[in-house]
């Protein structure tokens, strides 16, 4: 956790670069840093400044204050409104907007440090990775007040720990602890409350010295379906043999240097080359 900002009523969700890691802060700590929709527009222009930036390799969600992650939509906010406008400001608005976060050709993590609940854990779950505090629950709560996670999580809660435990989880509104979100596959690393942020730091830093077409590629086959996922694996290598990209010849030359590689992100297709002669 960070120190807060002067608190914002609305919230606030603020955007920095640091060489080639974006940081999206989420500030609304009075009140557990639930979404309010100039939250949600926040978050909408800072993930298409995320997508156009050639810089920016990893992207790390984190949270300010010492009490929750995110406590989700703000219900006093989405529960005014008229069922119409609900669909149309809340549920469609938030289910795009997630839909891109997951959709980054930068990986995400997610830094969970504090309790996440409905949309917070949903936040979480279109991130790629996800590191938890020790002495955080998680959980998609969104039954327990008549709605339904409607932000992606339903499906990606079911694609990251399975049918059966993902229907005891919403169907429960079952908050599961830090020892079980991993033995469950829901997060990939577990850390001390104020080291949460430092791991995920860590992990993003990793992703950052890795050739970022050849990053993007993974994650897209990885996403992708099955069948779709080894189309996506051929075109991938097919492309990187036949146009090599700068950073195949810059992996491969390194290797052969023996001193690390330092990937440019760039796509050159000067048509095929003798990479391991040249
Ligand atoms: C099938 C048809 C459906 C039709 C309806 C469609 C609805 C449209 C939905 C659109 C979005 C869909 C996807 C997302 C959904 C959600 O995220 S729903 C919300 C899920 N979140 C929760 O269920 C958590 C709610 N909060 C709590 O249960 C408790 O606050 C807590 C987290 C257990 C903490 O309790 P406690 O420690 O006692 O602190 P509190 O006093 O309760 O909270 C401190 C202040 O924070 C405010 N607050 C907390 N959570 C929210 C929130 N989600 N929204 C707004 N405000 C929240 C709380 O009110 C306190 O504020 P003050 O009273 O002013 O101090």
């Amino acid at each position: 956790m960070t120190d807060p900002s002067p608190v914002q009523p609305d919230g606030e969700i603020t955007l920095t670069v640091d060489g080639h890691v974006a940081v999206i802060h989420i500030s609304r700590p009075n009140k557990l840093n639930s979404f309010t929709i100039p939250m949600v527009e926040q978050l909408e222009s800072h993930l298409a400044v995320i997508d156009d930036s050639e810089d920016v390799r990893a992207v790390i969600v984190t949270s300010a204050g010492d009490r929750a992650f995110s406590a989700g939509a703000d219900i006093k906010a989405f529960s005014q409104l008229s069922a119409t406008r609900m669909w149309s400001t809340w549920i469609r608005r938030g289910h795009a907007l997630f839909d891109k976060l997951a959709g980054l050709r930068q990986p995400s993590i997610a830094a969970i440090d504090g309790n996440a609940f409905g949309g917070g854990l949903e936040l979480a779950l279109a991130c790629d990775i996800r590191v938890m505090a020790t002495d955080a629950k998680v959980g998609l709560s969104e039954l327990g007040i008549g709605t339904l996670p409607g932000w992606g999580g339903t499906a990606r809660l079911q694609k990251t720990v399975g049918v059966a435990r993902a229907k005891r989880m919403i169907f429960t509104s079952l908050m599961v602890d830090a020892e079980t979100a991993l033995n469950w596959g829901l997060v990939t690393d577990l850390a001390e409350r104020p080291d949460v942020v430092a791991k995920a730091r860590e992990i993003a830093e990793q992703i950052a010295t890795r050739a970022p077409i050849a990053l993007q590629m993974t994650k897209q086959i990885i996403d992708g379906q099955s069948g779709e996922g080894l189309r996506l694996t051929l075109e991938a290598l097919g492309s990187a043999a036949s146009s090599a990209t700068d950073d195949f010849v810059e992996g491969v030359t390194a290797f052969r240097s023996k001193r690390p590689p330092q990937f440019s992100g760039s796509f050159d297709d000067p048509g095929p080359r003798d990479v391991l002669h040249g």
